[in-house]
């Protein structure tokens, strides 16, 4: 069934979302990482950009935060660019761990592969692959010029944050060297600990974010710059990468609610793509129990009901004009 929808409907639903949602209290600032333990917690903005460049924002859109594993999608469309859906399956995967982010029980479950580049140890593994090999401030501008090139504006590295997890991520530091052992890591393991944490602590906006799950959505062609970012081919490859673990352990109670590809960071944010149709951003910091944004995620669960939309149903939506 094709149903019609207008960008008036979109924009109302948006902004529903918002009010529904802006007073939704509970969950708490990540607290393992200094600086995030300190951002205003009720800060509270959503941003929907259509593949045709529109954008509808509400509320903290502008207001600079720190993208953290948002990111994971954005490293992990460099390294399908770069090596093929096919060389990343092989050195790292694409299955759900049901486990924390920073799990080290997955990485022992999984029989050493690191599960998915959604994941911590997946993440810095992706890092440690992105090429050119060995060449760390060469590295860390293929990431950087991605994630600008998928945001279609640069990213602002957030000095304090960056300082403050590289002073705590002990986790991580595990993670990494567990996987060298393995030899899951495909570069020097320090390098891709720090390149992956440096990409952790990119300020993004809400609409910066919007635009880039968008490109996603408009399968690689950014609808701002005009610019492709990634081929199309991959589209469906970082899409059932979301799906599958975008909200860790809660990924299947997500997606089964709301029909929404997604995908979450410690920082707020949540990413969400409707293939062909927009990608959108919510961001307020208190997290759940799972690292995942309390109100993002009932934003995100409002718009998607309110549009009735699903990924999954057999319902397909046209954007026309009235
Ligand atoms: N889920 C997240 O956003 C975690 C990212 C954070 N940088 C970490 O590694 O712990």
């Amino acid at each position: 069934m094709i149903t019609r929808l207008t960008f008036d409907q979109i924009s109302t639903a948006v902004h529903d979302a918002y009010e529904a949602c802006k007073d939704i209290k509970g969950g708490q600032n990540a607290h393992y990482i200094p600086y995030l333990a300190n951002i205003n917690p009720s800060l509270f903005g959503i941003s929907l950009c259509l593949p045709d460049g529109r954008l509808i924002s509400v509320g903290d859109t502008d207001y600079r935060f720190g993208i953290e594993s948002v990111s994971k999608v954005h490293t992990a469309i460099l390294a399908l660019e770069q090596h093929g859906a096919q060389a990343i399956l092989d050195d790292i995967g694409a299955d759900a761990t049901g486990l924390p982010f920073n799990s080290i029980f997955a990485i022992l479950l999984e029989n050493d592969r690191p599960s998915t580049p959604l994941v911590n140890a997946g993440a810095i593994a992706a890092c440690s692959l992105v090429e050119p090999h060995g060449d760390a401030d060469g590295k860390w501008k293929a990431i950087f010029d991605n994630m600008a090139a998928l945001l279609g504006s640069e990213p602002v590295l957030i000095d304090e944050l960056y300082h403050s997890e590289s002073a705590t991520n002990f986790d991580n530091r595990s993670i990494t060297w567990l996987l060298q052992e393995y030899g899951r890591i495909y570069d020097d393991p320090e390098m891709s600990l720090d390149l992956y944490t440096r990409q952790c602590s990119l300020g993004v906006t809400a609409e910066q974010l919007a635009i880039s799950a968008a490109t996603i959505a408009d399968d690689g062609v950014n609808p701002l710059t005009k610019q492709r970012a990634f081929g199309a081919e991959l589209t469906s490859k970082v899409v059932a990468l979301m799906s599958a673990v975008g909200f860790y352990e809660h990924s299947g109670d997500w997606l089964y609610a709301t029909g929404l590809p997604a995908k979450t960071g410690v920082g707020g944010a949540v990413i969400g793509v409707m293939p062909g149709l927009f990608g959108v951003c919510a961001f307020a910091p208190p997290l759940d129990d799972a690292g995942n944004s309390v109100k993002a995620q009932a934003a995100l669960k409002h718009l998607m009901k309110s549009l009735n939309l699903n990924v999954f149903s057999n319902t397909h939506f046209d954007l026309v004009e009235t």
